[in-house]
């Protein structure tokens, strides 16, 4: 039988790392989920064994503690950046590097103390290649908001399997995953992130919402509206169900006041807004 390699990639997945920086008495930390992923000339370890051009994972994540020591964590854009650009220029044997960083953010409660906060994170996914070629991803995952009225769902297909009453006032509440694509270099990661966290958030709270499909578009758009430099919004929406508790049993009623908060199942809403002139977004998104 004739077959031949695939695409592939090989790296060090979530490796945990957490940098202290002691400036006296008061410290700062990062907190950070570092996955690397690097590609190029694994033919021969595929099809022979042969570990000539394999940079080891055990490497990639030392690299990874060695780095945050040697530079420090900035934004983790620039440190992704930073490692997939170490890969690629020192190895000639790697083409391509994928890093992933996940940033779980900490509030001060004191000159070293900590609260970890709500499940929210923040995200990048950055490539580079050989020929010099970098792309941005920026993101941020399980940003939990809820509107408690100001949304409607009606107007909907009907078929004889449809038993969902239309609704004039909904809670509406969604775990929010967005990524966005930086056109090309960005002058500040750190405010770029905290500009489309709040756009998307004001979008949110300010649409008055004929569904969450509606919800995702007025965010992303107001994302491009309000960062010059990104081009692309990915948006991937869960809508969490608040369903109306029938409390006639108890002789009670129940004018939208409580609601039994579903987990699963979940209407998914997936999307994404671009601008007419966006670039190619070549491996960006891979
Ligand atoms: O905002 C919504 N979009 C849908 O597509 C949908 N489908 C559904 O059952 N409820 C909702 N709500």
């Amino acid at each position: 039988m004739a077959t031949k390699l695939g695409p592939n990639r090989y790296g060090k997945a979530e490796t945990r790392l957490v940098r202290v920086v002691r400036d006296g008495p008061v410290h700062h930390i990062k907190d950070l989920n570092v996955s690397t992923s690097l590609s190029g000339d694994m033919q021969a370890v595929h099809l022979t064994g042969d570990n000539a051009a394999v940079l080891p994972t055990d490497t990639q994540k030392n690299t990874a503690y060695a780095f945050a020591q040697k530079h420090g964590v900035g934004q983790i854009e620039e440190f992704a950046l930073l490692l997939a650009r170490h890969f690629v220029e020192s190895q000639p044997t790697i083409h391509h590097a994928r890093v992933e960083i996940d940033e779980y953010a900490w509030s001060r409660r004191g000159p070293h103390s900590f609260v970890r906060e709500g499940g929210e994170v923040r995200t990048c996914v950055v490539h580079h290649d050989r020929d010099g070629r970098s792309t941005v991803v920026s993101g941020l995952k399980d940003m939990v908001v809820l509107n408690s009225t100001g949304s409607e769902f009606h107007g909907y297909l009907v078929d004889e399997y449809t038993t969902l009453p239309p609704t004039d006032d909904r809670v509406l509440a969604t775990a929010v995953n967005a990524r966005w694509r930086h056109t090309g270099e960005t002058s500040s990661y750190g405010k770029s992130y905290e500009e489309v966290r709040q756009a998307m958030l004001e979008a949110f709270a300010g649409t008055h919402s004929l569904s969450l499909q509606q919800t995702l578009y007025a965010m992303g758009d107001r994302a491009l509206d309000t960062c010059p430099e990104i081009c692309e919004v990915r948006l991937a929406m869960p809508n969490k169900h608040h369903f109306l508790v029938d409390l006639s049993p108890f002789g009670l009623d129940n004018d939208n006041e409580v609601y039994y908060a579903a987990d699963r199942p979940y209407g998914l809403i997936e999307g994404s807004v671009l601008r007419e002139d966006a670039p190619d977004a070549g491996f960006a998104w891979e």
